[in-house]
């Protein structure tokens, strides 16, 4: 993952227009990675609420939420907020 690059940090001088290309790919096959992860993890989270409720167990489980939430803290506010949309992406369109 990028070690391709020299090594970066705050005080280096901006990257050269070479540089930002190869960061512009990367971010591109980040996003893939992520969208790929986002969306496989919905339907995980749609089979496993769909299989509870199939047994007449809740739609949500307080304490797995918690545990995202606190998962993702670690981003600050914003990540509270990614968090709760994975959460509500996991529920589908009847949960939201
Ligand atoms: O872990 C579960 O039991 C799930 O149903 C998954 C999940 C999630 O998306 O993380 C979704 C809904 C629940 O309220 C808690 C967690």
């Amino acid at each position: 993952m990028g070690d391709a690059l020299p090594p970066q940090h705050d005080t280096d001088l901006p990257a050269s227009e070479a540089e930002i290309e190869e960061l512009r790919k990367e971010i591109d096959r980040l996003d893939a990675e992520i969208l790929a992860a986002v969306k496989r993890r919905s339907e995980v989270s749609q089979i496993i609420g769909r299989t509870r409720m199939a047994s007449g167990g809740p739609r949500l489980v307080h304490n797995r939420e918690m545990k995202v939430l606190e998962r993702f803290s670690e981003l600050g506010q914003e990540g509270h907020t990614l968090a709760m949309l994975l959460l509500r992406l996991g529920r589908g369109p009847l949960g939201r």
